[in-house]
């Protein structure tokens, strides 16, 4: 029999009963959120409490939000009886049930809704019919049925999955919630224990499975996550504004998003790669450790306290044994702040011992007192990560100390400043050092952890930037998602172990993508032509969406004239060109409407015609692309190859190479 059934046969009747249960609970939802609207924060008792009642009662009702082109439900599963369950469920974005609190839709996320995406002939999972919908605008305008009691049948290919993703893209990313795939569920619904590192090629669905991964977590663990928090790591803000409608479409408002800039400093002064490198390997943990205990001065004084007529002595081998014993089993900030403490300890004990009867003030008093303080400034001084890093950067003889027989002299020398900055208040920063100023400041003192992190384009961190991360998921666990091939920093990884090891996560599971969701096969087959020379060990991508005709390589080509017959068709346009032509090929566009994608925009604007700097591609797609002279976006940069694997591979339904220089030798095959 045939697997699926599908619009115009489809019986009227049965449309119509659908289409009534969606009129049913787009009514529920919108007297839910009236209900929500009505509560009041009065019921609390303070001020404060009144305060933050009142912002969960508004991120319930942003929650509560229906947006009328997003169906509220996408799935029915109609099921055997024998459990405790509704026989039939329908599947949507998130709960809805009626005045008598019956479900009308069940959350995608919840375990019953499990069997919608790995349910099939071969294992039912108690499903004895699968029904998926289509939708045009908000309408419901059609089904399609999988029967999954009647044996091991072959079900055929999906329309409706293949409809979405042959829909042209506009705008922002959208959720992949009605079409998620069994292998990419996996993933999504993986434990909050577990850390799980996603490898995969471009366009399989590694930052989707990442957000709905997220979103799955604090379905299922909201409480807890609440408390500790969920983030979302990228690698520009052109990347994280292009992916940001995705969880709140899920009704997930309160998950911060933001970049390793974001999160370290916004640190960018430029740099020779060959420092970052050295900068960004993880030896500089140890570098740093040192460094920061060298500013303990070995005490040759001991401590005089007077109060009144008497005076209190700590011997300078008593300060020696406590700051001996504090030494590595505490951060800096707070040993300092013990040191104090155990000083006016010993005073208060020879208090004791002239017969007075001190209490804890008169500790806390001590501790803060002059000579207390003057003895621990000299011998534990107070100090910040960005004093630390100055002096480590800038004193050839300190850094030499600090390194031991960590780093060569050939990398100390490149560490050191050519012409050291007179402070470290004028000390101008790269994005290199924030990670040194991270890894300081957590020496310094304990930097929470959150519950989950997501880490996206993850190869392209350094070692050091895996640390900060790790740091901030150190009592949680993590997503980390990248593509081996899309490396393009001087630190790029060639192993996801290592990225494991360095994020603090090594018992991570690392679990691989394979089919591809955006480039078509034509335009991927290009592309791979690259990868001997960019990732050799991994296997050709295979993609979803065979795509004849979409690739088109056109020597001496005109950009206008590509970006005008892109125009004439559906779908976003990126020219994706070398940074340094961008204002060139704006110019050449002069007349069609369009726009420069910029690092920090919080968007795209209106704009369906965008030129995109090469350097900022990642992550990003678009319906139509068209890549200027890839010679050019090859020499830009040590790892040029890479950058322009990730170029080509940002083309959902065509791309046109347009070259006045010969192509580089891999793809002129
Ligand atoms: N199961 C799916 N159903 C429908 N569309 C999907 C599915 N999985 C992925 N896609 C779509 O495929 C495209 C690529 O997905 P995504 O950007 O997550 O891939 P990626 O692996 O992160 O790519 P890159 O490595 O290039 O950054 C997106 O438009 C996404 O919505």
């Amino acid at each position: 029999m045939p697997g699926h059934q599908l619009a115009p046969d489809i019986p009227a009747d049965v449309l119509a009963a659908e289409q009534k249960h969606l009129a049913e609970s787009r009514a529920a939802l919108s007297a839910m959120r009236a209900h929500a609207q009505s509560l009041s924060a009065d019921a609390a008792g303070d001020w404060v409490s009144q305060q933050i009642l009142q912002s969960l009662l508004d991120q319930r009702v942003a929650a509560l939000a229906d947006h009328p082109d997003t169906p509220l439900f996408f799935g029915r599963l109609d099921r055997e009886s024998g459990d405790d369950l509704p026989g039939t469920i329908y599947v949507g974005r998130r709960h809805v049930h009626d005045g008598h609190s019956k479900p009308l839709v069940i959350d995608w996320r919840a375990p019953v809704s499990r069997a919608f995406y790995q349910a099939s002939p071969a294992e039912p999972m108690g499903v004895v019919r699968r029904r998926r919908f289509g939708y045009h605008g908000g309408a419901l305008t059609a089904y399609e049925d999988e029967p999954l009691g009647e044996g091991d049948v072959e079900l055929g290919p999906s329309k409706i999955l293949t409809d979405e993703i042959e829909r042209p893209r506009t705008g922002p990313m959208r959720d992949i919630v009605a079409t998620i795939q069994p292998d990419q569920d996996e993933i999504v619904r993986s434990g909050l224990a577990q850390t799980v590192c996603v490898q995969g090629a471009p366009g399989t669905g590694k930052t989707a499975v990442g957000l709905h991964r997220a979103a799955y977590l604090l379905f299922t663990h909201r409480e807890r996550l609440a408390r500790s928090g969920v983030m979302i790591v990228g690698p520009n803000r052109a990347f994280l504004s292009y992916i940001s409608s995705v969880l709140p479409a899920l009704g997930e408002v309160k998950v911060d998003q933001t970049t390793v800039a974001g999160l370290l400093g916004e640190h960018a002064a430029p740099e020779d790669p060959l420092v970052a490198a050295v900068k960004g390997d993880a030896r500089m943990a140890a570098v740093l450790e040192r460094a920061l205990w060298l500013h303990i001065v070995k005490p040759e004084e001991g401590l005089v306290f007077t109060k009144g007529a008497y005076r209190y002595r700590v011997a300078d081998h008593e300060v020696r044994e406590i700051v001996a014993s504090l030494r590595g089993t505490t951060r800096y900030l707070p040993g300092r702040a013990a040191l104090a403490q155990r000083l006016a300890h010993l005073v208060l004990v020879r208090m004791e011992q002239r017969g007075e009867s001190p209490d804890d003030r008169v500790q806390d008093a001590v501790a803060r007192s002059k000579p207390v303080k003057q003895l621990v400034d000299a011998v534990w001084p107070k100090l910040t990560p960005e004093q630390v890093l100055h002096r480590l950067l800038s004193d050839p003889e300190f850094l030499a100390r600090a390194a031991r027989s960590d780093l060569s002299p050939d990398e100390r020398d490149l560490l050191l400043w050519p012409k050291p900055y007179r402070s470290h208040k004028s000390a101008k920063w790269s994005a290199a050092d924030a990670a040194l100023l991270d890894e300081l400041r957590d020496l310094m003192e304990r930097t929470p952890s959150l519950g989950h992190l997501v880490v996206d384009e993850a190869q392209d961190l350094s070692e050091m930037q895996l640390r900060a991360l790790g740091r901030r998921c150190r009592n949680g666990s993590a997503t980390v998602l990248g593509d081996l091939a899309q490396g393009t920093t001087p630190w790029s990884t060639s192993s996801w172990e290592s990225v494991l090891q360095h994020l603090g996560q090594p018992e991570g599971e690392v679990t691989e993508l394979t089919l591809g969701f955006r480039v078509p096969r034509e335009v991927l087959d290009f592309a791979a032509r690259l990868l001997p020379s960019v990732a050799p060990g991994l296997a050709a991508p295979r993609s979803l969406r065979p795509g004849a005709g979409s690739l088109s390589v056109r020597p001496g080509g005109s950009v206008a004239e590509a970006a005008d017959a892109a125009l004439a068709q559906e779908g976003s346009i990126g020219v994706i060109v070398p940074d340094a032509l961008v204002a060139e090929v704006s110019r050449a566009l002069s007349g069609r409407p369009h726009a420069v994608l910029d690092p920090d925009a919080a968007g795209e604007g209106e704009h369906r015609l965008l030129v995109v700097p090469a350097t900022l591609a990642k992550g990003l797609e678009y319906d139509h692309v068209i890549v200027v002279e890839p010679a050019d976006i090859v020499a830009a940069e040590p790892r040029g190859l890479a950058r322009l694997y990730v170029v080509l591979t940002r083309a959902v339904t065509s791309l046109t190479v347009l070259h006045d220089k010969p192509l580089p030798a891999q793809l002129a095959m």
